[in-house]
C-alpha cells in the first residue's frame, strides 16, 4: 500500500535487468501481431531477433524502445536507461540537416565533443561532405549511416537496431560492424538486433530469440546453436522449413477452403483476376492510377465529400442575415456568385493537388521503375495523368454546382444556384481555368522531388490563393475591399477566374480589362507548359 508505480517497477526488476516484458501482446486494429511475450534484457545481453517476414520482430523492438505501446501486458525499464535506436524507416522533419541532427543529439545528452572528434566520427561513418545536406535528401545508405551514428553517439546502455546493414555497401558495412563491436560488444553494453543476416547475429550477438507469428518459438545462446547446428544460418533454415512451410501450407488450405465455400454460394463462379486479353499496356496503367486515386490519394473524399461540406459551411455563413442584413435578394446574388467562384476553385484544386502529387509520388517511388519495366514510356504516364486530371477537373466543377443546387436550390431556386447566367460565355471562359489548372499541375510536379516538401509548401500557397480567388467568399466581396483587391493582382488565377465568374454572373463584356486578363491567362498557360518541358526529367 502507498507505493508508487515506479517503486514497484524498481522492486520487480532484478539488479542487472534493463528491460522486462511481461505477457506483452500487440494488436493493430483487429490483427494480433504479438502474443504473450515474456522477455528480460540484462546488462551485456546482445539479443538477435530472427524469424520470417511479418513475424512481429520490428513491432517487438519498437515496443522495447518505447515508441509503441503494447495492447496489454507490462514493460518495465531500469531508471535512467539510455537507449540508442535506429529503425527500418526513419523519417526526419523537413529542413533538418545532418549536422543539425548530430548537434541535437550532442546537446540533448550533454556530450562534449571537439570539432576534430566530430570530424573523425563523420569520416568513419562516411558522412563527411554532406553534413550540410537535408537528411531527407540523402540516399538510403547515407541515411542509414547517419541513423547508426545517431544510435551510438550518446554512448547508450541499450542499442536497438532494426535491419542495420540494409542499404550499406560492403566496405561501409564492415566498418560499421567493427564500430558496433568496439562500442557495444567490447564495452559489455546491451543490444537488440533485428536482422535477416545470420552472419551478423554470429558476429554481434550472444543470445537469440526466434519469433514467428507473434510468438517466441525458441530462444537460447548463439554459441549453443552454432555448436548444435553448425551456424545460425543452418538453424534458421531448419526452423523455416519446419514452421514457416507448415504455416504457409495451412494458410493456403484454409484460404482454398474459404474460396470453395464462397464459390459454392456464388453458383460456383470463380472470379477472373486477369483474363490475359488486354493488349494495350496503357489500360493496366490507368487501372493502377485509378486504384491509387481511390485507395491512396483520398480523391473520393476531396473531390466528392469536401465540396459538399465547404459549400454547406461557407454558403450558410455568407447568406446568414448577419452578412445580408436579412435581404433575400442580396443572399441570392451572394450564393450564385459563391457557387461560380467555388466551382472554379474546386477545378483548380485538381491542378494544384491531384496532378502534381500523382506525378511526384510515382516518379519518386519504385512504382515508376516497375511501370518502366513494362515498356510504358513516361510520356504515356504523363498523358494518362493529364487526361484523368482533365476528367477530374470537369467532374469537380460539375459536382460543386450540382451540390450547390441540392443544398440551396429549394430555397433560392436551381436557376439561381446552379445555372450560369451566361451559359455560352461561361463554358468558353472555363477553358482557360481548366488549362491553367492542368499546366500549373505539371509545373508544380517539375519543381518538387518529394511529396512531403510539396505538400508542406503547396498547402501554404493554396490557402491565400483560394481566398483571393473567391473559394471561401464570393469574388465580388474580395474585390470590394481595396487592400484585398490590391493583393489579388499577384494571384495568378485572378486572370482566368474573374472573367469566368463575371460570365457566370451574367456580367461579362469583352473590354480592355478582360482582354488583358485573358492575355495574361494565355501567357501563364504557355509559361506553365514551358517550365515542365525543361524541368520534368525522369532520370536525374
Ligand atoms: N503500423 C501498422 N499497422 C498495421 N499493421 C502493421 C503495422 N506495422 C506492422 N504491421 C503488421 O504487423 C505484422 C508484424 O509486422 P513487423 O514489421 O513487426 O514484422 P517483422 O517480423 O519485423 O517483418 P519483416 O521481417 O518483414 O521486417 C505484419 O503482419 C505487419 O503487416
Amino acid at each position: 500500500m502507498g507505493t508508487t508505480q515506479s517503486e514497484q517497477v524498481k522492486k520487480s526488476l532484478e539488479k542487472d535487468c534493463l528491460v522486462k516484458l511481461t505477457d506483452v501482446t500487440k494488436d493493430y486494429g483487429k490483427k494480433n501481431v504479438l502474443k504473450n511475450i515474456n522477455l528480460e534484457i540484462k546488462k551485456g545481453d546482445r539479443i538477435g531477433i530472427i524469424g520470417p517476414n511479418g513475424g512481429g520482430k520490428s513491432t517487438l523492438s519498437e515496443i522495447i524502445a518505447g515508441i509503441r505501446k503494447p495492447t496489454s501486458g507490462s514493460i518495465e525499464k531500469k531508471d535512467d536507461l539510455v537507449l540508442g535506436i535506429q529503425f527500418q524507416e526513419s523519417k526526419y522533419p523537413i529542413g533538418i540537416t545532418v549536422i543539425d541532427m548530430i548537434k541535437y543529439y550532442l546537446d540533448t545528452f550533454s556530450i562534449e565533443m571537439k570539432e576534430s572528434e566530430l570530424l573523425e566520427l563523420m569520416r568513419i561513418y562516411q558522412i563527411l561532405g554532406f553534413q550540410n545536406k537535408f537528411v531527407q535528401s540523402l540516399s538510403g545508405g547515407q541515411q542509414q549511416r547517419l541513423n547508426i551514428l545517431l544510435g551510438l553517439i550518446h554512448n547508450p546502455d541499450l542499442v536497438i537496431f532494426d535491419e542495420v546493414s540494409t542499404g550499406l555497401d560492403i566496405e561501409v558495412r564492415s566498418q560499421i560492424l567493427d564500430f558496433i563491436k568496439e562500442k557495444i560488444v567490447k564495452t559489455d553494453k546491451s543490444l537488440i538486433l533485428v536482422t535477416h543476416s545470420m552472419s551478423e547475429i554470429e558476429e554481434l550477438c550472444n543470445k537469440y530469440i526466434y519469433i514467428h507469428r507473434g510468438e517466441i518459438r525458441d530462444s537460447g545462446s548463439v554459441e549453443s546453436i552454432v555448436k548444435e547446428h553448425g551456424s545460425v544460418h543452418d538453424y534458421t533454415w531448419k526452423k523455416f522449413n519446419e514452421e514457416k512451410k507448415a504455416d504457409l501450407e495451412a494458410e493456403y488450405l484454409a484460404e482454398k477452403q474459404h474460396q470453395k465455400e464462397k464459390n459454392e454460394k456464388k453458383n460456383k463462379f470463380d472470379r477472373i483476376i486477369s483474363s490475359g486479353k488486354i493488349k494495350n499496356k496503357n489500360i493496366p496503367l490507368i487501372n493502377l492510377l485509378l486504384k491509387y486515386y481511390i485507395k491512396g490519394f483520398a480523391v473520393p473524399f476531396f473531390m466528392f465529400v469536401f465540396p459538399i461540406l465547404m459549400l454547406f459551411l461557407i454558403g450558410n455563413i455568407f447568406t446568414s442575415s448577419a452578412n445580408t442584413g436579412g435581404n433575400e435578394e442580396v443572399a441570392k446574388n451572394m450564393i450564385h456568385s459563391l457557387v461560380g467562384s467555388y466551382a472554379s476553385m474546386a477545378a483548380l484544386g485538381v491542378g494544384f493537388f491531384v496532378i502534381p502529387a500523382t506525378i511526384i509520388e510515382f516518379k519518386a517511388s519504385v512504382l515508376m521503375k516497375r511501370i518502366g519495366a513494362t515498356n510504358i514510356k513516361p510520356i504515356f504516364f504523363l498523358l494518362s495523368v493529364v487526361v484523368m486530371g482533365f476528367v477530374f477537373v470537369v467532374i469537380s466543377a460539375l459536382w460543386a454546382i450540382l451540390w450547390a443546387g441540392i443544398i440551396y436550390g429549394h430555397k433560392y431556386g436551381w436557376d439561381v444556384t446552379s445555372k450560369p447566367y451566361d451559359v455560352a460565355a461561361s463554358i468558353f471562359l472555363f477553358i482557360p481555368v481548366l488549362l491553367l489548372s492542368m499546366t500549373l499541375g505539371l509545373t508544380l510536379a517539375s519543381m518538387f522531388k518529394s511529396t512531403t516538401t510539396y505538400n508542406a509548401i503547396v498547402n501554404v500557397i493554396y490557402m491565400p490563393i483560394t481566398f483571393l480567388s473567391g473559394g471561401f467568399s464570393p469574388i465580388e466581396t474580395v474585390e470590394t475591399s481595396a487592400p484585398l483587391k490590391a493583393i489579388s493582382w499577384i494571384n495568378p488565377f485572378k486572370y482566368s477566374i474573374n472573367p469566368f465568374v463575371e460570365a457566370w454572373n451574367g456580367k461579362y463584356t469583352f473590354n480592355l480589362e478582360n482582354g488583358i486578363y485573358l492575355g495574361v491567362s494565355c501567357a501563364l498557360i504557355v509559361i506553365f507548359l514551358i517550365i515542365p518541358m525543361f524541368k520534368l526529367r525522369w532520370q536525374d
